[in-house]
């Protein structure tokens, strides 16, 4: 199957270009903030489906500059579902835990109700209904703290701290589950050949690394794979102030994923195991 992908140079855009059969679209050839380009680019695709895997990602920027996160997370992902609609391909997406307001710690159904705390799950939220009213064949699947080698992530935050610092105070009561983006892109290339079969399976899915666990529990972790001593003190999010605030609960009912797609949660620690070799490797 051929695959077309927006975003190159992202966490998941990376592992999804290690595939068979895809072409990666970085910003050069697809700008998200012009949304009619996209929309152009899938119209004369020879892809068999197409997968968004770009998205204006900073959470506490998207709090100053949400003119972009609309355009880049909600606009864009409308224009392409539209156009890959149109021509009856699948549209796979990806959309996140922020698109919850986070109260209570029972795990997240797709269909429960949504409520963005900030900016950047409100664009994220935008995208996901402009793409269910398209109509066409579609999987948005929602994730959560995603983690690889590449790019901007808590881990390689916490690699980068922990080398000269042997002591961090770290938000415990934002629980969530860890997920490594080579799973990640693997879920959307099997949701995309599926969506090719049958698409009755459109819809939104949930899909997160497992066990949940806090920040600092995440950021323990790391430290012990790595072998760093580094003393993480646990911290309530009111002693860590960001413009943009956080979902405590961001725990994900993985369940329907298993059902449609025969996909399983990943078991996090594993894959920080990889990601670390990789690292070291590099
Ligand atoms: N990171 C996380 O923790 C989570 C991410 N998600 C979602 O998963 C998906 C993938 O995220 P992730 O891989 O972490 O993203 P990254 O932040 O690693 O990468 C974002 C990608 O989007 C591209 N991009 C941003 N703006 C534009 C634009 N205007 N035109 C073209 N490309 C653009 C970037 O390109 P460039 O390098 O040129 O800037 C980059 O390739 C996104 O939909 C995100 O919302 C969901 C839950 C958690
Ligand atoms: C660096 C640092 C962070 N923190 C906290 C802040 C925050 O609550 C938490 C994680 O910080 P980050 O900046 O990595 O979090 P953030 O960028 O909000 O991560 C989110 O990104 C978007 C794109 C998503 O979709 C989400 O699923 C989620 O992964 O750790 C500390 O408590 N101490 C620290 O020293
Ligand atoms: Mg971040």
């Amino acid at each position: 199957m051929k695959v077309l992908i927006f975003g190159k140079t992202g966490q998941v855009a990376t592992e999804l270009a290690h595939f068979d059969g895809v072409t990666s679209l970085g910003r050069e050839e697809a700008d998200l903030t012009d949304p009619g380009a996209c929309e152009a680019l899938i119209a004369e695709t020879e892809a068999d489906a197409v997968i968004n895997a770009a998205a204006y990602t900073a959470v506490d920027k998207a709090e100053e500059d949400r003119e972009t996160a609309m355009i880049v997370n909600a606009m864009a992902p409308t224009a392409m579902a539209a156009a890959a609609a149109a021509r009856d391909l699948p549209f796979v997406h990806i959309s996140t835990d922020y698109v919850f307001e986070g109260g209570g710690t029972t795990p997240w159904r797709p269909d429960d109700t949504t409520g963005p705390l900030g900016v950047y799950g409100a664009s994220k939220l935008g995208g996901e209904h402009g793409i269910t009213a398209a109509g066409g064949r579609y999987g948005i699947l929602r994730t959560s703290w995603v983690f690889s080698a590449h790019g901007n992530n808590f881990a390689r935050t916490m690699l980068r701290l922990g080398a000269d610092r042997d002591a961090l105070t770290i938000v415990a009561d934002q629980i969530g589950g860890p997920t490594p983006a080579r799973d990640i892109a693997a879920a959307c290339m099997r949701m995309a050949t599926a969506l090719k079969e049958d698409a009755e399976k459109s819809g939104t899915y949930h899909f997160s690394g497992t066990p949940d666990v806090s920040w600092a529990d995440f950021a323990r972790e790391i430290f012990a794979q790595a072998s760093l001593s580094v003393a993480v003190t646990d911290i309530p999010t009111s002693a860590y102030p960001t413009p943009a605030q956080r979902p405590l609960n961001s725990r994900l009912d993985c369940s329907a994923t298993t059902s449609a797609f025969g996909i399983e949660r990943p078991d996090w620690r594993s894959g920080l195991a990889a990601v670390l070799a990789e690292l070291n490797r590099a």
